[in-house]
């Protein structure tokens, strides 16, 4: 789909005979959706609805992988009207999305009471059993989603879990409303407008040239080793938070910082993961683990990384204990920077 559009210059408008992108029209496209709750609605008559319970998707059983079913406005409206709902718990999905072609993607959670609608939480194994689906959690499901479908899933979840937390005014006390999209929420009292927000977190692979710093929480999966995270605090640049958290979390300085890459993470609440490569001055390498954020930290030789990157969570022999060691999955940034380390230092750990 494409579009010609009309510019305006010195207060006179031109037709401007420049077609614009199908990326750009489709932007623009989920810009109205935001801003139009009328044409919000009407995308809802022709797009596709994703279901989630208590903030769990519904997903399918496949083969290796799970698949995450869609249904229209009428199949929805018939699934409400078979559990004694009306069309108006409809209202509480939010956009998600839309396709090339502007079909629209909403999300909606049939376990979560809403504040500002009677509607109650529906009964979710009767719903399972009428969907031939399972809502299964987030968390749980990572290693079987497609790359698509879990960054939809991430954004639908997230959103849906912000605006289950912020039903409520923080200053009149006042239940909130949301727009049809979902983009915000307003407090009818004061016209206080709440927008879905995230957290900044930075998260650092740090190198000593020929190792890279692996670090693991209690909470983490066992034998699970990631790179150094935590939340930017106020006023931070994002550079300053990641001196800082590597300062206090393993006790070094760092000397070089490149930026990577980003990556939305909704667990436990939204985050934008800001991801960046760092190396320590030569020499100064000697850890301090912080044990109220860590459990553990060391340096890994290529070797190691590199073969921890290959395998799925089982052991490797390390000072002659048998310990567990594996890496984030693949969806996770901080696999991403692993392998773009381990990539980059291939070459130089080739045997003479
Ligand atoms: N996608 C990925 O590859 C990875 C994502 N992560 C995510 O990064 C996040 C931060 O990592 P951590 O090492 O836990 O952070 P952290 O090192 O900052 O420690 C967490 C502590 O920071 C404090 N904190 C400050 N601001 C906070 C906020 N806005 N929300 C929650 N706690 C806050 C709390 O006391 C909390 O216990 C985690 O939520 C984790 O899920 C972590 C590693 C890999
Ligand atoms: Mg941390």
């Amino acid at each position: 789909m494409a579009l010609y559009c009309r510019i305006a210059f010195r207060g006179k408008s031109f037709c401007c005979y420049r077609l614009l992108s199908t990326y750009v029209t489709k932007t623009r496209y989920l810009f109205e959706l935001k801003e139009d709750d009328d044409v919000c609605r009407k995308a809802q008559q022709t797009g596709a609805f994703y279901l989630f319970h208590s903030l769990a998707p519904l997903l399918q059983t496949s083969e290796h992988q799970y698949l995450v079913p869609r249904f229209s406005l009428s199949e929805l409206e018939r699934l409400l009207s078979k559990f004694g709902q009306n069309a108006q718990r409809i209202e509480d999905s939010v956009l998600i999305g839309c396709s090339e072609q502007h079909e629209a993607w909403f999300a909606l959670d049939l376990g979560l009471n809403s504040s500002s609608s009677t509607h109650a939480s529906l009964p979710k194994s009767e719903m399972e059993t009428e969907l031939k689906g399972s809502f299964i959690e987030l968390r749980k499901a990572l290693f079987q989603l497609n790359p698509v479908d879990s960054s939809l899933l991430f954004t639908a979840q997230s959103l849906l879990h912000w605006h289950d937390g912020h039903q409520f005014c923080s200053r009149s006390g006042q239940p909130t409303k949301k727009n049809m999209a979902g983009s915000k929420r307003v407090c009818p009292s004061n016209k206080i407008i709440y927008y879905p927000q995230m957290a900044p977190v930075v998260i650092t692979l740090v190198s000593d040239g020929t190792r890279c710093l692996l670090a693991r929480q209690s909470s983490f999966p066992k034998g699970l080793y990631s790179a150094l995270a935590g939340f930017c605090d106020m006023g931070e640049s994002v550079e300053e938070a990641v001196r800082r958290e590597v300062a206090e979390e393993v006790g070094l300085e760092l000397e070089r910082l490149q930026y990577s890459a980003s990556q939305h993470w909704p667990f436990p609440n939204s985050s934008l993961m800001i991801a960046c490569h760092a190396t320590v001055k030569p020499g100064q390498t000697e850890i301090q683990v912080n044990l109220r954020e860590l459990e553990a930290a060391a340096w890994f030789s290529y070797a190691e990384v590199a073969a921890a990157l290959k395998r799925k969570g089982t052991y490797i022999q390390q000072q002659n204990q048998s310990f567990p060691f594996s890496v984030p999955p693949k969806l996770a940034i901080a696999h991403q920077l692993i392998k773009e380390w381990v990539e980059k230092h291939a070459c130089s750990s080739l045997p003479d």
